[in-house]
């Protein structure tokens, strides 16, 4: 029987009933690929996304803040930042524009670390977001790039065939090398060691101590993490100003062994005045040709 005699002897209302089985499938599908469910994919374009989450990690006069923000970042590579972006009351043609390391992302979201300055332009408007909040935010920038199994980039310049790295992180530093801990860790081929050093100003300022010593026990012993405070030592923070170190104990403390220097590479992340100082020492001991620098 041909198709159309076949839709004639069939009665009107089971005819109804197949087309709607049919088609109410097929359009849920349509409106499911044209909204794109879930966050969107952050891009190189300012957009805004919502707040999930936000905890503060730590109180007192310089805050710290964890904001989850819904952002596919699958695609961020490990290493980069992002910006973000608020109106600057006093000019609004020059709006406030900040670079932050996502200390993790995945497939949904993207997590953030912030330390709030009271005097800031920026962070102050960071910490009164809240959940349901959304925050300008462009990414992924900026030029440095962990590849895996000892492999970093810096735009043209490559550095490979890294079996030790040794990490200086001050304050909320410690961001873009949680990154690059999270990834040897997850990557099981990777077996690049790492020596973390951690500095901060009092033991109540050090950041992310448990997650960090957790970090260094799953890591099966590829991750090594020192914490040092400069007024106060306490527990296992050790006291030590990063101001009164030399080049070759820098390169101790990182468990750097002479002859091992080509085959190490040590990253900084900080502020302005840690960066010099250890800039300067390594430069005056002139054995590390390897340093990146946040
Ligand atoms: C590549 C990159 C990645 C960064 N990632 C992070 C991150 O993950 N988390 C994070 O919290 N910050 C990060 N920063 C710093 C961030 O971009 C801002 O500079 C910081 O949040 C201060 O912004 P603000 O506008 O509130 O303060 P500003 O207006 O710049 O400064 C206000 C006052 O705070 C003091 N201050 C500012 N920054 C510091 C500092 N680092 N140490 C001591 N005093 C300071 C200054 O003395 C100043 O008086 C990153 C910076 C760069 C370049």
């Amino acid at each position: 029987m041909e198709l159309a005699a076949l839709v004639e002897n069939i009665p009107f209302e089971t005819l109804l009933l197949y087309l709607s089985a049919l088609i109410i499938p097929l359009l849920f599908s349509v409106y499911n690929l044209t909204t794109s469910s879930g966050p969107k994919y952050i891009k190189k374009e300012w957009d805004r996304y919502p707040i999930l989450e936000r905890r503060v990690i730590s109180e007192g006069e310089r805050p710290v803040i964890f904001l989850t923000v819904g952002a596919r970042t699958r695609d961020l590579p490990t290493g980069s930042h992002v910006k973000l972006r608020i109106p600057n009351p006093s000019d609004p043609s020059r709006p406030i524009i900040k670079s932050y390391t996502p200390t993790r992302f995945d497939g949904s979201s993207c997590e953030l670390m912030i330390r709030i300055y009271p005097s800031g332009a920026m962070t102050p408007s960071l910490y009164k977001l809240k959940v349901g909040d959304t925050l300008e935010m462009m990414g992924p920038t900026g030029l440095h790039r962990y590849l895996g199994s000892g492999t970093f980039t810096y735009g043209k310049k490559t550095y490979d065939n890294i079996k030790r790295i040794g990490m200086l992180a001050g304050g909320t530093g410690v961001t873009p090398m949680i990154q690059i801990i999270n990834k040897i860790i997850e990557e099981e081929g990777d077996d690049t060691e790492v020596c973390l050093c951690c500095f901060n100003t009092t033991t109540e300022e050090t950041l992310l101590e448990d997650e960090l010593k957790e970090a260094m026990s799953k890591s099966g012993g590829k991750v090594e993490v020192k914490f040092f405070a400069s007024k106060t030592g306490k527990g296992t923070t050790e006291k030590l100003s990063m101001r009164s170190m030399s080049g070759p104990g820098i390169i101790k403390l990182l468990g750097i062994k002479e002859g091992e220097e080509d085959s190490s590479i040590i990253l900084m992340c900080g502020p302005d005045g840690f960066v010099k100082h250890v800039r300067k020492e390594l430069k005056e001991d002139g054995s590390m040709k390897n340093i990146m620098i946040w």
